[in-house]
């Protein structure tokens, strides 16, 4: 018996051979970057998948292509706001399909930059980098990067308004539906609430969650489980593991942290700290809310950003 390739299946990218990446991660979050100055790729979602498929490409949980702003439609609305936005960061999930934002993801794209001499970043100067989610200003610091990721805000806002929780969230490994809280953060999350750090180890997450009621767009599902005391030094401090949408369980989630933090300090009321540590299995991140430029409350995520490797796609 003699055996066909399947025609239908291309294991290689080829419309991107001998194109260069680069890998990076923040916080175990890891992405294949690829530098696209003038727009002249095609990305499709199969090659996305392809090249992030962890046994048959380079393995990744996202692609992000960096583009000048002025090549996408996107993004020569927002130069009009802020023309010095000249990066635009074209962010896929690694099963292809596009988000608004990625927390993580931006750190490790500006770093891509400043590394490869695209962006002029000196510590404690600021860039304007433009994402589906609008502008970011991304700050470089001693050691990472802190980005104004602006407002949060509540998905179904009567019902948070009224109550604690807006949703119920059933996973494998707990045993009843927990009550969660659905923020958007550019892209949607859904916040649950767990007691104790051995129902966060419970939880399996190859599955997704399953989310009632959904956010329109799908969502992120972020487990949180508070520290006792949840204040030390001022600072509030929570475990997170997250099922993220379009990718799966991840090591780090940015925008995650920041839903989480904002889903906890409301659950815990005025008192509750500006200033968040935010544990994920991938490390640690830093959220921190306070007042915008436009006079609304911005959530500011600070960590890390590391470049493993670069090579040719073939
Ligand atoms: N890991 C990212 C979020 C990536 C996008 C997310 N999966 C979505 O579809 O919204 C982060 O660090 O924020």
């Amino acid at each position: 018996m003699t055996t066909q390739p399947d025609a239908q299946v291309s294991l290689a990218p080829t419309a991107l051979s001998g194109v260069a990446f680069t890998k990076g991660h923040g916080t175990g979050n890891d992405f294949v970057l690829v530098t696209d100055p003038d727009g002249e790729l095609e990305i499709g979602p199969d090659a996305v998948r392809t090249i992030c498929d962890r046994h048959r490409g380079i393995g990744a949980d996202g692609l992000i292509r960096a583009i000048r702003s002025r090549h996408l439609p996107e993004g020569r609305v927002l130069l009009q706001s802020d023309p010095s936005a000249e990066w635009f960061m074209d962010y896929r999930n690694s099963d292809g399909s596009l988000s608004e934002m990625c927390g993580n993801g931006v750190r490790v794209f500006v770093h891509l930059l400043v590394s490869a001499g695209l962006l002029s970043l000196a510590e404690g100067a600021t860039a304007s980098i433009a994402t589906r989610g609008g502008i970011k200003l991304v700050e470089r610091s001693a050691d990472g990067y802190s980005v104004d990721m602006g407002p949060w805000e509540f998905i179904f806002p009567d019902a948070a308004a009224s109550r604690a929780t807006d949703s119920l969230v059933e996973a494998d490994g707990l045993e009843v539906p927990r009550p969660a809280l659905s923020i958007s953060m550019g892209n949607p999350h859904t916040v649950v609430a767990l007691a104790e750090p051995a129902e966060l180890d419970a939880a399996l997450l190859f599955t997704a969650p399953v989310v009632d009621p959904t956010p329109v767009d799908g969502t992120n599902v972020e487990f949180v489980v508070p520290y006792d005391p949840l204040v030390h030094d001022g600072v509030g401090r929570v475990r997170m593991r997250v099922h993220e949408r379009g990718v799966g369980e991840t090591l780090s989630c940015g925008t995650g942290a920041c839903a989480a933090a904002a889903a906890t300090r409301f659950w815990a009321g005025a008192e509750a700290p500006l200033t968040w540590r935010v544990e994920v299995p991938g490390g640690v991140v830093g959220v921190r809310f306070h007042a915008g430029p436009d006079g609304r409350e911005h959530v500011s995520l600070s960590g890390p950003a590391v470049l493993v490797a670069t090579g040719t796609l073939l």
